[in-house]
């Protein structure tokens, strides 16, 4: 770490941005030496981050074959209707009804001809904005909620209300900019990060977005867990990575037909048919959802949105391509709009 970081701290004010701009470079490919990689963690350990008091990466604790049926609830389940996502700004009500079902799963390899995320949301957020509303509110999967009241209460957070999910489908040229998280109202229940697929690379910042970021690797199965204080740092993903020999869920997956029978667990079967689709998707992506609770127990939305709720600056920086100077604010520039363009 300690030449690079050096380096680009001495940029000051850019440093995020140049260290963004480092792991994105394709030519030359960037020295990954300083990246942390939590692999050789046991299976389910939690490691906290000293310099990032609340940020907790859990290693794969996924049992083995369960990752395929989540997968497939990414690529299959999730996006269909009412869930709102940003498909359908470019793409007929018809076609987006039931994306899997339409196409056979290959939308997304079809649709990401752009090298940006797609991101698919459930409850209460807009696809075009950052603003929670809860007009458009639709009901959060219940295995997925099960899924982040297990893993949050594991951490010590009982009590976790899955309110927001967005669904962030990665190609492996894309990259996601420098964001905070910061549209929930109650910002004081952690926030929580599922990978699948294939690795990438993640930068944990500051509470300012010129603090300089450390470097993660995140592999299929890995969980991150952003509460307390780190729930609000700055973070990106600038670049997306081959899964290293046996950290795919491919391999992972195991006897996809049978995952091990668990009591009270919502984890079914998955189809050679789905299977076949999921495994050749995640040859060359990733998938990543995190899941949010909006309010806290007993709070509403407000009557008139507060204006801080209509401008998440950190979400639109989350889809500034770390080159220009400028960052996207206006609302056909928001995160999920920008995602298609
Ligand atoms: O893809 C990731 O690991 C991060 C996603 C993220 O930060 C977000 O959706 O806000
Ligand atoms: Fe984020």
């Amino acid at each position: 770490m300690a030449k690079m970081a050096a380096s680009m701290v001495e940029g000051g004010e850019d440093s995020f941005r140049k260290i963004f701009k480092f792991y994105r470079r394709r030519n030359p490919p960037p020295d990954l030496s300083d990246v942390i990689d939590f692999s050789r963690c046991a299976p389910g350990e939690q490691v906290r981050a000293k310099r990032a008091p609340g940020f907790i990466f859990i290693s794969d604790p996924f049992l083995r074959g369960t990752q395929p049926f989540w997968l497939r609830q990414c690529l299959k389940i999730y996006p269909q209707k009412p869930n709102i996502c940003n498909l359908d700004m470019h793409m007929s009500p018809l076609e987006t009804q039931d994306v899997w079902g339409q196409s056979e799963g290959f939308v997304f390899m079809r649709v990401q001809t752009k090298p940006r995320s797609l991101c698919f949301l459930f409850y209460a957020r807009k696809s075009n904005s950052s603003t929670y509303s809860p007009s458009s509110h639709t009901p959060f999967p219940r295995d997925l909620h099960l899924l982040s009241a297990h893993m949050t209460a594991a951490c010590g957070f009982p009590g976790f209300i899955s309110e927001a999910g967005i669904l962030n489908y990665y190609r492996s040229d894309s990259s996601l900019g420098i964001h905070v998280d910061e549209s929930e109202l109650d910002r004081t229940r952690p926030l929580l990060s599922f990978s699948f697929g294939q690795s990438a690379i993640f930068l944990l910042g500051g509470p300012r977005r010129q603090d300089p970021p450390t470097a993660m690797l995140m592999h299929s199965g890995d969980v991150m867990v952003m509460s307390g204080p780190s729930r609000l740092l700055y973070h990106a993903v600038p670049r997306i990575l081959p899964a290293p020999p046996g950290r795919l869920a491919l391999e992972t997956g195991g006897c996809i037909q049978t995952p091990p029978p668990q009591e009270g667990s919502v984890v079914e079967p998955v189809s050679e048919e789905e299977w076949a689709v999921c495994s050749r998707y995640i040859q060359s992506s990733r998938v990543n959802v995190t899941v949010r609770q909006v309010l806290a127990p007993g709070q509403n939305f407000p009557e008139t949105p507060r204006s801080h709720q209509t401008t998440d600056s950190g979400q639109t920086d989350g889809y500034d391509d770390g080159e220009s100077g400028k960052r996207k604010r206006s609302s056909s520039d928001s995160p999920y709009a920008a995602e298609t363009h």
